[in-house]
């Protein structure tokens, strides 16, 4: 489990959004979403396709204006301070924003010739993996090591702040893995990650909070672990009874979100005090439980239950 959701990042909010509206001709796609990211943390936005997500992070960036509301960047307002903003401000390129015949070294030079004070390419290079690509051109670099130069050019300027939009899409599981320890690593330095995800374990794993955005409008704000918590049924428990049990015994169990039966084994969805009840129900009638098993439910699970789009 990770620990990202036990540490400390409290050092002063360094992006803030503060009822911020968005629509395209009549349609209300960003509607009244605020939220603070501290310095030094890993936030993550979360949602289905279409909640808002890319154009909630494009006007942090400066790159969409917004209808209404307040964005700050290290107390810069993207929009009317561009400039000073995107020398804080290290956002992810797209794909089609490099050519395909530049090499490494090439677009590693160009961009930090972009900066007053731009981060050594070489070192960076070498932390993320990139020194025997060097001479190699963008286009045929493989899925995993163009999403490192893409990391490579956004922490370029030094920043403070840097913004990846569904980085591992695309990713086998392995590049994804390495990509995570990368972001771990960015953090470690001090910059903080917002993490545009739809994958759940990345969430999981990574973010110290997460807001989950559903129709433009944040759903719930949270740890990974304080999501999940808010989920009915946060502690999934089950077993195979040695003896039937009662079924309205079992349904009075405290805290009980669900009781599924199925061939010969019974899956509850409960809290910790639906366990400790349960074990002392069990242990009354004598009943032994067979291949007990208590397991958190994820963040997949509150996900679901919190945006509704089960
Ligand atoms: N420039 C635009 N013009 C018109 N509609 C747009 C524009 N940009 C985004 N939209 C619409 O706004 C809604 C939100 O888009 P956005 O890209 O912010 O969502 P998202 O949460 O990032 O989605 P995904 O996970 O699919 O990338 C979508 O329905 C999208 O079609």
């Amino acid at each position: 489990m990770t620990t990202a959701s036990t540490r400390t990042t409290a050092r002063g909010a360094v992006v803030e959004v503060s009822n911020l509206r968005k629509s395209y001709g009549d349609r209300t796609v960003v509607d009244g979403v605020s939220f603070t990211v501290e310095e030094g943390e890993i936030f993550g936005i979360l949602g289905p396709n279409g909640a808002g997500k890319t154009t909630t992070v494009e006007s942090i960036e400066g790159l969409r204006v917004p209808d209404a509301g307040r964005i700050r960047v290290a107390g810069l307002d993207p929009v009317a301070d561009h400039a000073a903003v995107t020398q804080v401000l290290g956002a992810q390129l797209q794909e089609s924003e490099l050519q395909a015949k530049l090499t490494v070294r090439e677009a590693l030079e160009l961009y930090a010739a972009l900066y007053p004070n731009p981060a050594d390419w070489r070192p960076l290079a070498e932390r993320l993996g990139l020194t025997a690509q060097l001479k190699t051109r963008f286009g045929v670099l493989s899925g995993g090591q163009k999403q490192r130069l893409f990391i490579a050019l956004a922490l370029i300027g030094n920043p403070r702040v840097v913004v990846l939009d569904e980085l591992t899409t695309g990713l086998d599981p392995r590049a994804r893995r390495d990509t995570w320890e990368i972001v771990e690593d960015v953090r470690a330095r001090g910059v903080t990650v917002l993490l545009v995800t739809h994958f759940m374990e990345e969430a999981q794993r990574l973010c110290d909070r997460i807001a989950l955005i559903d129709k433009g409008r944040i759903t719930a704000l949270d740890t990974p672990r304080g999501l999940i918590s808010r989920t009915a049924g946060s502690t999934v428990i089950s077993f195979t009874p040695s003896a039937p049990l009662d079924e309205e015994e079992l349904a009075a169990l405290p805290a009980l979100a669900s009781v599924e039966y199925k061939d010969d084994r019974i899956t509850l969805g409960g809290t910790d005090d639906t366990v400790t009840a349960l074990l002392t129900l069990l242990a009354r009638h004598r009943i032994t439980a067979h291949q007990l098993r208590v397991t958190d439910a994820t963040l997949d699970d509150a996900f679901l239950d919190l945006t509704g789009a089960a």
